[in-house]
């Protein structure tokens, strides 16, 4: 249903851009031009480490950039998504990503490709938002019916698995300012843990290269390492670990683990007990809170088996195991799989699909981390995101390099403009 006084959506132009994303690679930007002459943007990210089941993006076969163009998601926008928007006026988003999945003719995106739906639907989640007058988090809370508010940080800073070079198998080492009292304040707190991290990194001869979110990449394969490291840098910025600022860690274990619940890594292979194990000792150790991807998402016992023994303790994320995906969040939430989700509107391929995750999680008293992907563009559209749905949990890589601080940038600028927007975590249901 269009929100009251919603004016009705009609695209006088729409066209798309080949732009290239923080790896160097390929990617779509839509631009769709308004009656008014407004001109709303999306752009589409890139995962890495992606999930079996994530909805499908389409690339160019070919050598041109290695294989990777997306000229074909180019044409498609320009000479289908175009014109069929062009021909017609929408009363939601909902009515657009309508349009797209009978475009797209599949249950995946395989059609059309993802990378050309979730640009053109966060185009027109902007242009709704335009319309209606308001900042598209407010338009984002006025959708979803949710109290507006500003996330804590998760910043990655230390990148191995898929994202870095270096030995560590585990893929993302975040701090988050759980204590701090403003967004502003968390992103000084990230930004001097980062800081004191490299001066810890360059004293020990371990400052290497940075991972593809900006995260050190130290030559170490040791989870202990990296967290020690963290645990030393948080301290030499002057705050309390846990309370201050608190570690997050996503392992990615699909990229080092398989269906059996087999781990391979620091030159061996572990078992499952032996994970639950090592999780349950890091968990003691260190001033984790949350925990995503511990588990291939197939190995559905040992999701079971973290969330029963830690859940408690831990939040545990679904990223690879849920894909944004209402239907799987349900599943995994009937089974106990996880106690909390991932939300990254690509898996998913439209901004309808984003809030029917958002809408799933909260149903069910799950925790929601909304996130980037590992090859992102300037777009900032997941800042206001999740300030309007309101779960208090962002991930978006290092507080550095340009793809990743335009979200904690578009957050600073929110919080300058509305200071009655609270900070944090959002209190469990
Ligand atoms: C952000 C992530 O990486 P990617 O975008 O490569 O899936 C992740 O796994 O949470
Ligand atoms: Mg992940």
């Amino acid at each position: 249903m269009p929100l009251a006084g919603q004016k009705a959506l009609q695209v006088a132009r729409a066209q798309a851009l080949q732009i290239l994303d923080s790896r160097g690679r390929p990617t779509v930007q839509v631009a769709l031009t308004l009656d008014d002459g407004y001109v709303a943007r999306g752009a589409a990210p890139s995962g890495a480490s992606t999930g079996e089941n994530e909805a499908v993006e389409v690339r160019d076969g070919g050598r041109a950039y290695g294989g990777a163009g997306v000229t074909g998601v180019v044409r498609t926008i320009t000479d289908r998504i175009g014109p069929a928007l062009e021909a017609r006026t929408f009363g939601t988003v909902g009515d657009v990503d309508e349009l797209l999945h009978e475009l797209d003719g599949t249950d995946s995106f395989a059609g059309i490709g993802s990378n050309a739906s979730v640009s053109v639907s966060i185009a027109a989640a902007r242009a709704f938002a335009h319309l209606g007058g308001s900042e598209t988090w407010r338009w984002v809370a006025d959708t979803l019916g949710t109290s507006p508010r500003l996330p804590v940080p998760h910043f990655n800073v230390i990148n191995g698995g898929a994202h870095a070079p270096n030995p560590l198998a585990f893929q993302e080492f975040m701090v988050a300012p759980v204590g701090a009292s403003t967004f502003a304040d968390a992103v000084r707190a990230g930004a001097e843990v980062y800081a004191s991290l490299r001066g810890r990194l360059r004293a020990q001869g371990k400052l290497a290269g940075v991972g593809d979110e900006g995260g050190f990449a130290p030559d170490i394969d040791a989870p202990d390492e990296a967290l020690d490291l963290l645990v030393g840098a948080i301290e030499d910025a002057g705050y309390t670990p846990r309370t201050d600022v608190a570690i997050a860690m996503d392992p990615a274990a699909n990229g080092f683990g398989t269906p059996t619940g087999i781990y391979v890594f620091s030159g061996r292979e572990h078992e499952r007990d032996e994970m639950l194990d090592l999780y349950a000792r890091l968990v003691r150790d260190y001033p984790v809170w949350s925990l995503e991807d511990p588990f291939h998402e197939e190995d559905l016992e040992s999701w079971r088996a973290i969330t029963a023994h830690l859940g408690d303790e831990v939040q545990i994320v679904g990223d690879d195991l849920c894909v944004t995906s209402a239907e799987r969040i349900d599943r995994g939430a009937a089974d106990g799989e996880s106690n909390a989700v991932l939300i990254k509107p690509n898996q998913t391929g439209t901004v309808t699909g984003t809030f029917d995750a958002l809408r799933a999680a909260s149903s069910h008293g799950m925790g929601a981390m909304v996130s980037h992907r590992s090859g992102e563009t300037l777009d900032a559209f997941i800042a206001d995101l999740v300030v309007g749905a309101g779960t208090g949990q962002l991930k978006s890589g290092a507080p550095a390099r340009g793809e990743r601080v335009a979200k904690y940038n578009r957050l600073l600028e929110i919080e300058a403009a509305d200071s009655s927007l609270p900070y944090g975590l959002a209190p469990r249901a």
